[in-house]
């Protein structure tokens, strides 16, 4: 399985800095922040499946742009997986003919361009040799993470999303076998902490006491930095890490498993 991070910024501004969006080989992804962007049409259109974290429009501004831009030029409709929650969201805010079509009716409802799939925390799905598993997160807005596995090197990726503390979330990392990778948010330095609590993010310090829970030893990759912030945050890491392997995640960088 290839991992491709498409954006892993809390923001934008300039050439370096694209919100929230993974590409799992070709035809999946992981959000759709404005990373997508850069994809070109060809690579667009061999998305088949797009997994919500969350509602925010950080990590799905894309996917409405997707669906007209190459909608046309596929086949099958392009499947959403979400929470219930999250789809009720994404369905009544986004896809509501005022802010954008609502492509599970275009061209026609029998042949859409997006269908709607739901899933569940703690339930998985597979598609080819990867498994895809929802983990709970503690977010403002319904949210959940993500295990990767793939089904023939039985390796693992887990992505948080965005997430405050999250017990629930360690009680299911800690059962995985064979955890590569573990992406985890900090959007915020430390002097930001009373923002990273109400905004329901992390901070460095925050996330040291939570890698406290953690039993394994994966390579930690830290995503979400705020515009500006990223430097801060990684000295901060930095001072705190220990014996943990972290390090700040890279837009462009590719993760196999
Ligand atoms: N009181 C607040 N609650 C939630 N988000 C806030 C607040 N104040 C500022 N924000 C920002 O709004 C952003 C919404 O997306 P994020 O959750 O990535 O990060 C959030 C913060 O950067």
């Amino acid at each position: 399985m290839r991992v491709e991070i498409l954006g892993c910024s809390g923001g934008i501004g300039g050439n370096t800095m694209r919100t929230t969006s993974m590409l799992i080989d070709q035809d999946i992804l992981i959000d759709a922040g404005t990373g997508v962007s850069d994809l070109p049409l060809v690579a667009l259109a061999a998305i088949d499946h797009v997994f919500i974290t969350h509602s925010h429009l950080d990590h799905i501004a894309c996917l409405p742009f997707i669906l007209d831009s190459v909608g046309d030029m596929r086949n099958t409709p392009l499947t959403m997986h979400a929470t219930q929650a999250t789809q009720d969201i994404i369905r009544r805010h986004i896809f509501n003919w005022q802010i954008w079509p609502d492509f599970s009716e275009i061209p026609s409802p029998e042949n859409p361009f997006l269908r709607f799939n739901t899933i569940e925390v703690g339930k998985s799905l597979r598609i080819g040799h990867r498994s895809i598993t929802a983990l709970p997160a503690n977010h403002t807005v319904p949210a959940v993470g993500y295990q990767l596995e793939d089904l023939r090197s039985h390796a693992s990726l887990v992505f948080s999303g965005d997430t405050t503390s999250c017990d629930a979330l360690w009680k299911m990392v800690n059962e995985i076998p064979n955890l590569r990778y573990l992406i985890l948010e900090a959007a915020f330095p430390d002097k930001l902490r009373e923002l990273a609590m109400m905004s329901k993010h992390l901070c460095p310090s925050l996330l040291l006491e939570e890698l406290e829970k953690l039993q394994s030893d994966p390579e930690i990759l830290v995503t979400h930095a705020k515009p500006g912030q990223s430097d801060q945050i990684e000295k901060e890491l930095r001072a705190g890490a220990g014996q943990r392997r972290i390090k700040m995640l890279a837009m462009e960088s590719v993760l196999t498993l």
